[in-house]
């Protein structure tokens, strides 16, 4: 994948609430971090991106490594690019885990052949192996959103949305996810929303920060941390500080 381009992209819920105007963004190859307080519109960021939601004006386009374009209003062909991990995501009804991976991946149009090898391998990555006859439904909330972790990654989109990945998980499977993360094929475009900026050095190349629907800040890991306001040894206190000094617009 080359970049997924947001442009001049508007959406509201409802007459009163507009959330984007005239947004612009570009999403690279690698793993993207976006960030930002409560009520930015991280997830409906996500949401459009996912084609879950539409925008009313403005166009959302994902571009291949050949320069093949498609866009968000040609649902099928686009879909099929883009894996999802929504923030409220609950699993199926009646489906064991293996199950439920297996249905995520047919409905991105994956083979049974392919299902047959790729299905067990995402479960064992999110370490849900041991139980992976269990109903999806009675797995912990830390359990479900590993399972929705490998749903999304089974079919190995070419962009892969991760809507708080992390939240409710153990440090242990917090340590887990950063190590899912990293081998993540960097040709790829992985944005994760998170509220973890202690997880950034070192687990994400780019940064994206929203608030109140307007991006703050676009760009590297580097030039994100280079930019705090005050010189921090520590990278996370660098990271901690640009964050800040971003959300309150002080840079
Ligand atoms: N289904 C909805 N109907 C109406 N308003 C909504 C809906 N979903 C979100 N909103 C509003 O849109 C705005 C952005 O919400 P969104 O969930 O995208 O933010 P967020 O950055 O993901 O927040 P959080 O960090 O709390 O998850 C908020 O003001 C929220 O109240």
């Amino acid at each position: 994948m080359k970049k997924i381009d947001i442009s001049s992209v508007n959406f509201s819920y409802s007459s009163k609430v507009r959330i984007f105007q005239n947004l612009n963004v570009k999403f690279l190859p690698g793993k993207t971090a976006l960030l930002g307080p409560n009520g930015a519109g991280k997830s409906t960021l996500i949401s459009l991106m996912a084609s879950v939601l539409s925008p009313s004006a403005g166009t959302i386009e994902v571009t291949d490594s050949s320069g093949n374009q498609v866009n968000s209003r040609q649902l099928r062909k686009f879909r099929r690019r883009v894996a999802w991990l929504p923030q409220d995501f609950s699993p199926v009804a009646g489906l064991s885990v293996i199950e439920h991976v297996s249905y995520a991946g047919w409905l991105k149009g994956m083979s049974r052949a392919a299902l047959k090898h790729r299905a067990p391998h995402a479960v064992s990555a999110v370490g849900l192996e041991e139980i992976s006859h269990r109903k999806a439904t009675e797995l912990s909330g830390g359990q479900q959103r590993r399972l929705g972790l490998a749903g999304a990654l089974v079919h190995r989109a070419g962009v892969v949305l991760l809507d708080e990945p992390t939240a409710g998980l153990d440090p242990g499977q917090r340590e887990r996810f950063r190590q899912i993360l990293a081998s993540l094929n960097d040709d790829h475009i992985t944005v994760v929303s998170t509220h973890q900026t202690e997880d950034i050095d070192g687990s994400f190349n780019h940064v994206v920060v929203l608030v109140d629907g307007s991006v703050r800040f676009s760009g590297s890991v580097s030039d994100f941390m280079a930019a705090a306001p005050v010189s921090a040894v520590d990278p996370r206190d660098r990271v901690r500080l640009a964050y800040a000094a971003f959300v309150e617009g002080e840079i």
